[in-house]
């Protein structure tokens, strides 16, 4: 039974995605996303999962930073959890009453409509997640009057919800990754798809066209491309990208290859299962057995057999 290292306590969406992707996991709830992942490096746990991205917010800076910055690991599974915010209040609590609010920042961000129109007057406080903000809130004599999370995070910590589905959109989802130290990729499933994060060797006109090149020359589409700062000035920036494939498939092995060659730097962050089953697109001149039969060719020429 693996052990993963999660942002916790209990009740956060973190755990509901964990427990989709391995019902059986034993759970190590962490404070924050970087202890998560540090539990994982360290073998404290086998692993981890993490958010990654969500509809409304777009990307979990601190998770993409520490995939580039910190010690490796390797994303092994993804799942898109819809996600649904409740208010959540000690019993007896009346929506009029309350003045200061506390919620994960990526809560304050899906729910800002809801805030503004029936607690427009509330101090919104950032708390390091949903659960813990219940949890906070829970406790005689917090200095919090509501907590903004999971209906199931109000059930564990005894809350009662003031108003539920208090999300902007009714359709928003978070993507969560599940990592775990270096070692054997997951197979290829026809319905893969692959991370990585690019650093520049230099700044130059066109260096962001030559990196796409790479991938639009081999037929590879992208499904996400992230900047963030390198942290060594203003204009200083590295990429995160997401595309269709595995890095057993030609097209995706020589695109990477080919950013390898021009990039400062390519750390590899993973082939793993699409949560959408989606199958990538392959055109023309693309698929592994063009690359195959590309190659032979070229080992004929080369012997001089035209
Ligand atoms: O605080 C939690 O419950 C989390 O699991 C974190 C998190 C996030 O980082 O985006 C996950 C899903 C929601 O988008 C809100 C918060």
């Amino acid at each position: 039974m693996p052990r993963l290292a999660y942002l916790g306590p209990e009740g956060t969406f973190t755990e509901e995605a964990l427990r989709l992707l391995d019902p059986t996991a034993e759970r190590l709830p962490c404070a924050t996303v970087s202890a998560a992942l540090n539990a994982a490096r360290a073998g404290d746990a086998d692993g981890a999962v993490v958010p990654l991205e969500n509809s409304i917010e777009g990307a979990i800076t601190t998770t993409l930073d520490e995939f580039a910055w910190g010690e490796p690991l390797l994303i092994t599974a993804e799942l898109l959890l819809p996600v649904q915010f409740s208010l959540l209040a000690p019993p007896g609590t009346e929506i009029p009453h309350i003045k200061r609010v506390y919620t994960h920042p990526a809560a304050i961000t899906q729910t800002r409509a809801f805030l503004a129109r029936e607690l427009p007057d509330a101090v919104v406080v950032a708390a390091p997640s949903t659960a813990a903000a219940a949890q906070e809130v829970s406790l005689p004599g917090s200095p919090y009057d509501a907590a903004i999370a999971a209906r199931i995070a109000g059930e564990h910590y005894g809350l009662v919800q003031l108003a539920t589905e208090i999300g902007d959109r009714s359709d928003t989802v978070t993507r969560f990754v599940r990592v775990a130290r270096p070692g054997a990729l997951p197979e290829p499933t026809g319905s893969d798809r692959t991370s990585l994060v690019v650093f520049l060797a230099d700044d130059h006109p066109g260096a962001l066209l030559e990196m796409l090149t790479e991938f639009s020359v081999r037929g590879v589409n992208l499904t996400r491309i992230e900047s963030r700062p390198t942290g060594g000035g203003i204009g200083r920036y590295f990429f995160h990208f997401d595309f269709e494939g595995h890095v057993a498939d030609a097209r995706v092995g020589e695109a990477i290859a080919g950013l390898h060659r021009i990039c400062g730097e390519v750390r590899f962050l993973g082939s793993y299962p699409r949560a959408d089953g989606l199958a990538p697109q392959i055109k023309p001149g693309t698929s592994d057995s063009e690359f195959t039969e590309a190659g032979d060719w070229l080992a004929r020429v080369r012997a001089g057999k035209v």
